[in-house]
Formats: C-alpha cells, sequence, structure tokens
C-alpha cells in the first residue's frame, strides 16, 4: 500500500504544487514510530556540534562545509547515495579521518562545548569517548572475555580482577550477548556468528563507558535475523548514548533513527526528525532518493 506525500513549498527545487512522491506506507509508519515511540525519551541536547566542517583527501574535496548538530540519547542516521560522504563525516567525529594518508580536516567539531579538533585532546582518549563499530565486525583475534576486557585494562578503568570480571558481564549484558556466551567467554571472539560478532564489537566499546557510538553500515554483513537483534539492541543503547548511524537501508533508518540528514555529493541537503524527512522532506532530491529514485 502507499501514501500519498504533500511536501510542503519550501525550500523546493522547481517550486510544484502536485504531489510529491509516493512513500510506501510502511516506511512512513516506521519513520512515525521511530521519531516518537510511545513512552520513550525525547531527542537529548546537542552532543555534538559541527561547523563548516569540510575534508579533503589530498586535492579531492569530499565534504562541504557540513554544520550539524547531533543530539544526546538520540539515534541520528546519515543516509544518502554512495560516495556522498556519509562516512567520512562520521569519521570526522573520533577523528579517525586522522589516520588516513592525506586527508584534511577544517571547520570546527565541539563535543559538549569541547573542540575535538584541539591539539591537546589526545584521538586515542576521544575514540574511546566516541567508540565506533564497522561495517564488517572486526573482533581481536582473542577470547571473548579479552575482546571486552582489553579496553578496560589499557584504559586502566578497573582496579581488580573481580572488577574487569563485572565490567566484562556488564558490557555483554548490554549489548544483549551475554546469555549467549556466559559459558564460553574463553572462546575464540571470532567463532561467534556475524550477528554476534557485532554485538561483541559493540561490548568492547560500551566497556570503556562511551558516550558516542558510531555505527557505519553495522547490519550490512548480516542476516535478517541478527539485523533485527542489532536493531533492537540500538534502540535500547540510545536510553544511554548519542549513537549515530551510516546506513544504506530506508527502512532501517525509519525503524531505528529519531533524526535523520541527508547528504549528496558531499553537501548536507536536509536534517530533520525521521518523520518529517520520510513523509513532508523540504527539499525534492531528499524525496527522490527516500522514494529510490536515485541512489
Ligand atoms: N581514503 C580515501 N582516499 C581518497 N578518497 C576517499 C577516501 N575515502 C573516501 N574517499 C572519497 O570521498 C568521497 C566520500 O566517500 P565516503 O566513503 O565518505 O562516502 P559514503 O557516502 O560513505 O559512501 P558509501 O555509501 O559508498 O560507503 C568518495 O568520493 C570517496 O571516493
Amino acid at each position: 500500500m502507499k501514501q500519498t506525500i504533500y511536501r510542503s513549498q519550501d525550500g523546493l527545487e522547481g517550486g510544484a504544487s502536485a504531489p510529491a512522491a509516493e512513500v510506501p506506507a510502511e516506511l512512513a509508519a516506521a519513520a512515525q514510530a521511530a521519531t516518537d515511540p510511545k513512552g520513550a525519551a525525547p531527542v537529548g541536547p546537542t552532543k555534538i556540534s559541527a561547523r563548516d566542517v569540510s575534508v579533503f583527501y589530498g586535492e579531492k574535496q569530499a565534504l562541504f562545509d557540513i554544520s550539524l548538530d547531533i543530539p544526546d540519547k538520540t539515534v541520528t542516521s546519515l543516509i544518502g547515495p554512495s560516495g556522498c560522504g556519509k562516512s567520512t563525516f562520521l569519521r570526522t567525529m573520533n577523528r579517525m579521518n586522522d589516520t588516513i594518508a592525506g586527508a584534511r580536516v577544517t571547520g570546527r567539531i565541539d563535543m559538549d562545548g569541547e573542540d575535538i579538533n584541539a591539539r591537546s585532546l589526545d584521538p586515542v582518549l576521544l575514540r574511546a569517548r566516541v567508540g565506533m563499530v564497522f561495517q564488517k565486525p572486526n573482533p581481536f583475534p582473542k577470547s571473548i572475555f579479552e575482546n571486552v576486557a582489553y579496553g578496560p585494562r589499557i584504559h586502566g578503568l578497573t582496579r581488580s580482577k573481580a572488577e574487569l570480571a563485572e565490567v566484562v558481564e556488564e558490557s555483554l549484558r548490554r549489548a544483549g550477548l551475554w546469555e549467549e556466551v556466559a559459558d564460553r567467554l574463553h572462546s575464540p571472539g571470532t567463532g561467534l556468528s556475524g550477528g554476534q560478532q557485532q554485538r561483541l564489537v559493540i561490548a568492547r566499546a560500551i566497556a570503556v563507558n562511551p558516550e558516542v557510538i558510531l555505527m557505519d553500515e553495522p547490519c550490512s554483513a548480516l542476516d535478517p535475523i541478527a539485523t533485527a537483534k542489532i536493531e533492537e539492541l540500538i534502540d535500547e543503547l540510545r536510553e544511554r548514548y548519542c549513537i549515530v548511524i551510516v546506513t544504506h537501508s530506508m527502512a532501517q533508518a525509519a525503524r531505528v533513527s529519531q533524526r535523520t540528514a541527508f547528504f549528496h555529493m558531499g553537501r548536507l541537503i536536509e536534517t530533520g526528525d525521521t518523520e518529517e524527512i520520510f513523509t513532508n522532506p523540504r527539499e525534492r532530491r531528499t524525496l527522490d532518493y527516500i522514494t529510490g529514485r536515485f541512489g
């Protein structure tokens, strides 16, 4: 079933007054539910504030003057066609672009009002505060226990073995994996299924008390059941963390995020509540993308 969406005239290219497009009713309903879930916490205050952020890979400019506020305790989706700069923008938030030879970032990104590119800020500590989950699960070639214990140990977050074991258990519980691995904590993390490995990686990120979790297409290598589990987990985690997710799946963005930002050719075209972006976008390009006309 389709639902006809009428767009506002404000900011439209072309200025047509006809119904803009047909957004599948399921997508619109999912976006509505994610934006205004019953009993859920409201969108939090701004956690990360990007101003005029541009990124260059050598001579090539990949992002152009991005200004975007990312709220705390909220899931923000970054959507847009391949190559539009979603992952590049995600990486600016934990300075992962610093690790790419020839990459240069200009502009300013504040986290809780603090410039994350300040020289005084240690990128290793920043990456503990701003954890990252990649497309392909990447557990260390170590046991399940050691994968999670590694971060707290190197950052000196626990004082005894017992305390470390507690942090490991708590992190695995919060990542929804404890029940499945409690009896094999000392088996290799790489022996788990893809979906379990992705939850292990999330537990590893959680173990160092992050404030933000960045996810770069975290479900693209997973089957639908494992994907559903990760989406459920994302929904639970947002009560505590600021979450930013890059996804190619419009249905996933509509299901899991309360805020959505649409990128196109290195520019931020539009951002707003997910429901608004999916049902009444201001820009024609946004509409064309979410209704599958390009990308
Ligand atoms: N390490 C790099 N070196 C040079 N160019 C890069 C590098 N990483 C990304 N780019 C270029 O920057 C632009 C944005 O890429 P990016 O990966 O951020 O886009 P994306 O929207 O995440 O794409 P996708 O959805 O395909 O993952 C692209 O043109 C890409 O080719």
